[in-house]
């Protein structure tokens, strides 16, 4: 089993519809180990509806949209990092994180300590709007920092050319592509927009 992990500079960066190219583009399985948030389709559903690949049920189900551990208090529960461990499937596994690499788990863990433990390769999904200089480079500084393996950055938004050649320059990163935002997401219009993205050396690190 070979599972890769796609994190983000932070919430709403765009993980989920890159999980889902992604997941799709390898014929792999998703999981979203940790869903906060019910009200609106979940991550894991969205995924279903844009890639149609295999995916497994949520270790936790979290009704508050709010960081895991305050949605986990709320619910009257404390996430056990011992219950998240990486699930056995044939094929790769694309796991899903929550947020940035900074979010609480619970009040002694971060998502950062979870993937370290993982030891999985990881791909960091970087918006191209301002500000992301300094997001992505915080980001891989925690990643090598916390000793995970960088695949690389994936960008996500319009074209920043200067800015995602100084973050790949500096930060001495591989550029993974960039995911244009779609103007209506559907699997199709998904699965060809993923052509921008370097799949295979991606898989390389499978
Ligand atoms: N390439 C894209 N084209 C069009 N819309 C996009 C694209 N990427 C993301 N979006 C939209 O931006 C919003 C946030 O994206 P997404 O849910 O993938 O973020 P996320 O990083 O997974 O957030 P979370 O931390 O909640 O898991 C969603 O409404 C999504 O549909
Ligand atoms: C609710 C949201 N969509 C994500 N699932 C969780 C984001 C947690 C962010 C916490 C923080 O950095 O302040
Ligand atoms: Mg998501």
């Amino acid at each position: 089993m070979s599972a890769l992990v796609i994190v983000g500079t932070d919430t709403g960066v765009g993980k989920t519809v890159f999980s889902a190219g992604l997941t799709a583009a390898l014929n792999a399985t998703y999981w979203k180990p940790v869903q906060s948030g019910l009200e609106d389709a979940t991550d894991t559903e969205t995924v279903c509806t844009l890639s149609g690949v295999d995916v497994l049920p949520e270790a936790y189900r979290l009704n508050m949209p709010a960081s895991p551990h305050l949605s986990a208090e709320d619910m009257g529960i404390e996430i056990d990092l011992s219950r998240l461990a990486l699930p056995q499937v044939d094929g790769p596994l694309v796991v899903e994180g929550a947020g940035g690499l900074m979010v609480p788990l619970n009040r002694k863990s971060y998502y950062l300590d979870l993937i370290a433990q993982w030891q999985a390769p990881v791909v960091l999904v970087a918006r191209t709007a301002l500000g992301t200089i300094n997001h992505t480079t915080l980001s891989l500084m925690a990643l090598r920092s916390a000793g995970s393996e960088v695949v690389g950055v994936a960008f996500v938004g319009d074209p920043e050319p200067d800015v995602e050649q100084t973050i790949v320059e500096m930060s001495k990163v591989r550029h993974l592509g960039r995911l244009p935002y779609l103007g209506v997401l559907t699997q199709q219009g998904l699965s060809d927009a993923f052509s921008s993205i370097d799949v295979a050396t991606i898989r390389r690190f499978l």
